[in-house]
């Protein structure tokens, strides 16, 4: 589903991620590791945020730097600290990326009535809640019809009852239209219920899978 060659990313000199070859087989995953060890790094990589030296190739053809749109419409990314303009309301960011991301009509009110966004909406982002932001940044996430979708810290700020509805959006895309997920977080996954969830770690500056 994902595969890395000869990925390098520095920062200033400072090399803070590199692996070399590695393909990741289509699932749920889990991105472990502690604080500064390059989750984030490597999502963002992944997403089309950073530059970085190599390629990374969804699907085996599709390349980040040779089909640089197409692979963009194909993976989705949620920040950990999402940040939007704050005079444009929830609803005005969900038209945007629907067409950005071409999702059919309508696609959004599940996740708003599932997770009961409809009260704020219409409000603008300037008014929201850390969590109510964040909320906003998951459902845009889901929209379109993505082959990958990257989720970082999707535990911070949402409640217990948000993040089972979160999980229940996880596994109704994985099982529906096998989406793929990479899922990062620094805290021990106790209460993650996603079904077979694997792990990878990020440590040393590279990525390894958990046996
Ligand atoms: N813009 C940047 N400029 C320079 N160094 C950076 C930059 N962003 C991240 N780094 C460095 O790269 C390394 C990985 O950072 P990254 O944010 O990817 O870690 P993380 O695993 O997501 O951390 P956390 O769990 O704290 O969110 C750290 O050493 C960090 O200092």
């Amino acid at each position: 589903m994902l595969q890395f060659i000869k990925f390098k990313k520095l920062y200033g000199g400072f090399p803070a991620l590199k692996i070399e070859e590695l393909t990741i087989q289509p699932g749920i995953y889990w991105i472990k590791g502690v604080n500064g060890s390059g989750k984030s790094t490597l999502l963002k990589s992944i997403a089309g945020i950073l530059s970085f030296d190599g390629d990374i190739k969804l699907d085996s053809n599709i390349s980040i730097k040779k089909q640089p749109v197409a692979y963009r419409k194909l993976v989705n990314f949620a920040e950990a600290e999402p940040l939007f303009p704050e005079f444009l309301t929830g609803s005005e960011m969900i038209a945007l990326f629907a067409k950005a991301k071409d999702a059919p009509a309508g696609q959004e009110q599940h996740y708003l009535e599932t997770m009961q966004m409809q009260a704020y909406v219409n409000q603008p982002v300037g008014t929201y809640s850390s969590g109510m932001l964040k909320k906003l940044s998951l459902v845009l996430a889901f929209l379109g019809t993505p082959k990958l979708i990257l989720l970082d810290e999707p535990l911070i700020t949402i409640d217990t009852a948000s993040l089972k509805i979160l999980n229940g959006w996880i596994a109704e895309r994985y099982n529906q239209e096998s989406t793929s997920f990479l899922l990062s977080s620094h805290q021990a996954l106790e209460h993650n219920e996603l079904p077979a969830a694997h792990e990878l770690l990020v440590e040393e500056q590279t990525l390894k899978f958990i046996a």
